[in-house]
């Protein structure tokens, strides 16, 4: 199989190009190139295919083998693999996902990509939608909700906003990002029984009205460098909770993000980075 691997802000996959390969069982694939010391090592990867409904269609796996429906940070290097290897020469391109079709505008020079804005769609606070399931909770949307977790056998008390980018994220503010523990406590909400389809847990350190820290554990990969969903999801809980003005800088382990959740439109602006790494092949 041959193979790409690309990263957008250290969120790195593995990316296939469906048009050339076919994959039989593509689970099975990501769990095995994802793995750092017996694979290639990603954080997943993701398979560039035909659509009938838009330029391309975009499928991508978690390095534990589950599907996900979106991918910002994946998103953005499909927009360069294609353009960078020629099956596009448009700068405006489509793509399907699990969570719709998305519009992507490339940003070239020289000949290949640097950067993408991406039109993330509409975020929902809906509970159903994200899906959260709180028995006697809120109904129409999870703002500053308080969620226990027992770290170490002790009861903790964390607040959450709960926002679904095509996929399912909860938000939780802290003083400081750096000190967490997060292999310990991010399987505690990933695996919390009010996500009936697990979760993204986003811990959000407000810097200023446009700026804030973020690191992430993400479902069905653990500490990823960046997520650009999670990084959505996020500045729409800080608009939420009167924390950001509607522009905001996501300082995330791997790098930047751009952030602009446009309310009169209901949809989020992202903008970033996308980066080959290598290229290659491998026995499957
Ligand atoms: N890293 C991705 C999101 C992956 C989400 C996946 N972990 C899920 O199961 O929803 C991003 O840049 O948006």
């Amino acid at each position: 199989m041959k193979f790409t691997k690309m990263h957008g802000c250290g969120n790195d996959y593995i990316y296939v190009n469906c048009f050339e390969e076919s994959l039989s069982n593509p689970n099975e694939v990501s769990r095995i190139v994802s793995d750092r010391h017996f694979g290639i090592g990603s954080d997943g990867l993701i398979c560039i295919c035909p659509s009938k409904t838009a330029d391309f269609r975009m499928a991508m796996y978690n390095a534990d083998g589950s599907e996900g429906k979106m991918c910002g940070n994946g998103i953005r290097c499909v927009a360069k693999y294609v353009y960078d290897n020629k099956l596009t020469d448009k700068t405006t391109i489509t793509v399907e996902t699990l969570s719709g079709i998305k519009t992507l505008n490339l940003n070239v020079s020289n000949g290949s990509v640097k950067t993408v804005t991406v039109d993330m769609g509409a975020p929902s606070l809906t509970p159903a939608d994200v899906p959260v399931v709180i028995p006697n909770g809120p109904k129409d949307s999870v703002v500053n909700t308080p969620i226990t977790v027992s770290v170490d056998g002790k009861e903790t008390e964390y607040r959450m906003t709960c926002v679904s980018m095509g996929n399912p994220h909860a938000i939780i503010f802290v003083d400081d990002v750096h000190i967490l523990d997060l292999e310990k406590i991010g399987p505690l909400f990933e695996k919390h029984p009010y996500f009936p389809e697990q979760v993204n847990t986003e811990f959000i350190h407000v810097i200023d009205r446009n700026q804030i820290d973020m690191r992430v554990w993400e479902r069905g990969s653990g500490e990823t460098l960046a997520c650009g969903t999670g990084a959505c999801a996020s500045v729409v809980a800080c608009v939420l909770n009167g924390l950001t003005e509607n522009n905001v800088t996501v300082h995330l382990l791997g790098g930047d993000l751009t952030i602009h959740y446009d309310q009169n439109k209901n949809t989020v602006f992202m903008t970033g980075p996308a980066a080959i790494i290598c290229t290659g092949s491998i026995e499957i």
